[in-house]
């Protein structure tokens, strides 16, 4: 059965996710682009794919429905408008000049669905192109790509986000992330799936707008939404993205959580996640200098209107968080046993848990220090092999988009 489409938490029963199986994208990285693609090293894709399956059946095994990001492309690449729209945004980067969008464009609406989708997220290199020889072709280098391959679809939290029954396909900063979300846009528009729940499914956000990447959207609780702004969203961007909720009424407060423009802390999941409704996994090397702004909405009976945001003090991330929660205590549970440990398992992505329902999260088995601090504070740790999947820096948190949670159960 298809559960309604949506999610008000972090941590409600867990009942569908977006996956991306890592695919040939992953053997376009070498060492001369691998920085530029955001990957630390180059991965086995073989042993990647193989993790990766496990954490699907990890979470099958846990009752979740898994929906690939692939199949749903194909399957939304099977109407002509969908892949006429596809082929032209992928096209449409000036270093192509016309002769030769002109050659690709009509090289892909030969493809089959699958083999456009294959196009689509690995990529195609220059010494790839046969008989479509112009002075661009030339003159660019053969390993240069005409499109762009798409590593980091492996993390499809950050691609998109639901924000209960809407879902907001976000902005990414990284130039080497940007055409994922236009993919993900036209999922969400054209595939039956979403396309035919009444009225289609309702977006927030836009691939065009200000930057806002879901890896820095925590769900904290129904109506509290905590944003982190740092290296990918930015202050524009949180804004813009407060405004929309509120307009749309999905949340009453939104939590401005300033985070260090570092590789290390790219997210605000890679320093923080929710493990139960009032538990947090959390970065003590961070954690006592964690500010938050809360925003909340204007006041349309006091004739403020909609462009007024109400911006609170910043305060302690947990204090504000608890405020805006209604709750006495937001319990944080440290990464790691000692300074050194946190900031190796931090590295690691211990923080980035993907919660299945309160109390049962899945984590990367290596963290050892983390995860039997988590089992200490009475967390089920549903461990995963991530060697390889690791090396592009991101955790079972970021590398799932969930689609439907059950709403939390009102005490
Ligand atoms: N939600 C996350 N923490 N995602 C991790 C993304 C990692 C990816 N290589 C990047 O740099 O963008």
């Amino acid at each position: 059965m298809t559960h309604a489409h949506g999610a008000d938490s972090e941590v409600g029963r867990l009942q569908t996710v977006m996956l991306h199986r890592p695919g040939d994208e992953l053997k376009r990285l070498t060492p001369r682009n691998n920085d530029r693609l955001l990957f630390d090293g180059i991965p086995w894709v073989a042993r990647a794919q193989e993790e990766h399956d496990a954490f699907a059946d990890a979470l099958r095994s846990l009752d979740v429905e898994v929906l690939y990001l692939t199949e749903l492309l194909t399957e939304t690449l099977e109407q002509e408008s969908a892949r006429n729209h596809a082929i032209t945004t992928a096209l449409s980067g000036l270093h192509l000049g016309d002769t030769l969008r002109q050659y690709l464009a009509v090289a892909l609406r030969e493809a089959s669905p699958a083999e456009l989708t294959a196009y689509l997220t690995a990529g195609i290199r220059n010494d790839e192109v046969r008989g479509g020889h112009g002075l661009v072709t030339s003159l660019l280098d053969e390993h240069d790509f005409l499109v762009d391959p798409l590593p980091n679809l492996l993390f499809t939290r950050d691609s998109s986000v639901w924000v209960r029954d809407r879902v907001a396909v976000t902005s990414l900063a990284m130039p080497a992330r940007r055409r994922e979300t236009q993919l993900t846009e036209l999922i969400y528009t054209e595939h039956p799936r979403f396309a035919s729940v009444p009225g289609g499914t309702r977006k927030i956000h836009g691939w065009h707008q200000e930057n806002v990447e879901g890896g820095d959207v925590l769900l904290m609780a129904p109506g509290v939404i905590a944003v982190g702004v740092g290296e990918r969203t930015t202050p524009a961007g949180v804004e813009r993205f407060a405004r929309q909720v509120f307009h749309a009424e999905l949340a009453h407060t939104v939590l401005a959580v300033p985070i260090a423009q570092e590789r290390a802390t790219m997210h605000l999941d890679t320093v923080c996640t929710m493990v139960d409704v009032d538990k947090i996994v959390m970065y003590p090397n961070v954690a006592d200098s964690l500010t938050a702004y809360a925003v909340t909405a204007p006041d349309p009976e006091a004739g403020e209107d909609a462009l007024t945001l109400h911006v609170a003090d910043a305060e302690p991330f947990l204090v504000a968080a608890a405020k805006a929660m209604g709750i006495d205590t937001l319990h944080q549970i440290d990464t790691g046993l000692d300074p050194v440990t946190a900031e190796r398992e931090q590295w690691d992505d211990g923080n980035n848990t993907l919660a299945i329902a309160p109390r049962v999260a899945v984590a990367y088995e290596r963290n050892d220090g983390t995860n039997d601090r988590l089992e200490a504070a009475g967390i089920e740790v549903v461990r995963i092999a991530g060697s390889e999947l690791g090396s592009g820096r991101g955790g079972p948190r970021c590398m799932s988009c969930p689609v439907s949670r059950a709403p939390l159960p009102v005490d």
